[in-house]
């Protein structure tokens, strides 16, 4: 995996953004289309904000996915990815399609109806966070690696709930779904190319882990380590546990 140290999420986002505009670019000139997955939270703001103001991406020619969703949150929620995604990304982009998962009416009908379409994609791009728990979506630890189904009904835990909180997008933990749609990690890890965008002091555990544990269920994230084109953007503040030797190991912007 490569790594790229920035200085803070500014900085992570425009760099984040930038490597998947020229993913993009570079796949409608080689295809003539190109396929996205989008992911949400904290860690995506700069990101998407500096994709959608990026310039020279013919949108009408990019299909996105989005990569997970609570269930029993209706668009209108504060806290729902669908309205995330609409009002952050989907609203200033001209896209051929997006294929949303909603999760408040049927959500095995969602992952039926979007899982066959994103099974036949091959994915150019795909956005991904890590949580504070080291998920990657909301793959939570220990995380299913080997399923083959493109999107999970998964029970969300504890510290994952707990985050959800602290970022302020719920009151209290009672109002936080228990179960959310994700997208799998094999199907995440199909994509050409992942931009993994993690900020925040909050997450330099799961930074560490990722980078300087095994691959291993217990940190789902730590799978991208397998993945042949993964970049890593962090920031100072999600680099700060990391050891001296990983440090020298890491480009830094
Ligand atoms: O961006 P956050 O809120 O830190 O979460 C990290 C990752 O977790 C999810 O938000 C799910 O909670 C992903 O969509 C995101 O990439």
């Amino acid at each position: 995996m490569h790594t790229i140290l920035t200085a803070d999420s500014e900085s992570m986002g425009r760099v984040a953004a930038n490597l998947a505009a020229k993913a993009l670019k570079e796949a409608i000139e080689e295809r003539g289309q190109a396929n996205l997955i989008v992911a949400t939270g904290a860690s995506q703001f700069e990101v998407l904000g500096h994709l959608v103001a990026a310039e020279g991406i013919d949108w009408s020619k990019v299909h996105g996915f989005h990569l997970d969703e609570y269930v029993g949150l209706s668009i209108e929620h504060p806290a729902s990815f669908c309205r995330y995604l609409k009002e952050r990304f989907v609203d200033h982009v001209n896209l051929a399609a997006f294929h949303y998962l909603s999760g408040d009416k049927d959500p095995q009908k969602t992952i039926a109806s979007v899982g066959v379409i994103l099974s036949k994609t091959a994915i150019d791009v795909a956005l991904v966070g890590i949580g504070e728990n080291g998920h990657l979506a909301f793959n939570d630890p220990p995380a299913d690696f080997e399923t083959e189904e493109p999107y999970l009904i998964v029970e969300l835990d504890l510290p994952c709930r707990e985050q959800q909180v602290g970022e302020g997008w719920f009151a209290s933990l009672t109002d936080v779904p228990t179960h959310a749609i994700s997208m799998s990690i094999r199907q995440i890890m199909k994509t050409a190319s992942i931009i993994c965008s993690v900020p925040d002091r909050r997450k330099a555990d799961a930074v560490k882990a990722t980078l300087e544990g095994d691959v291993c269920p217990e940190v789902p994230a730590s799978i991208l380590n397998d993945h042949a084109a993964t970049t890593l953007v962090i920031d100072l503040a999600a680099a700060s546990k990391l050891s001296a030797s990983t440090r020298n190991q890491i480009e830094e912007l």
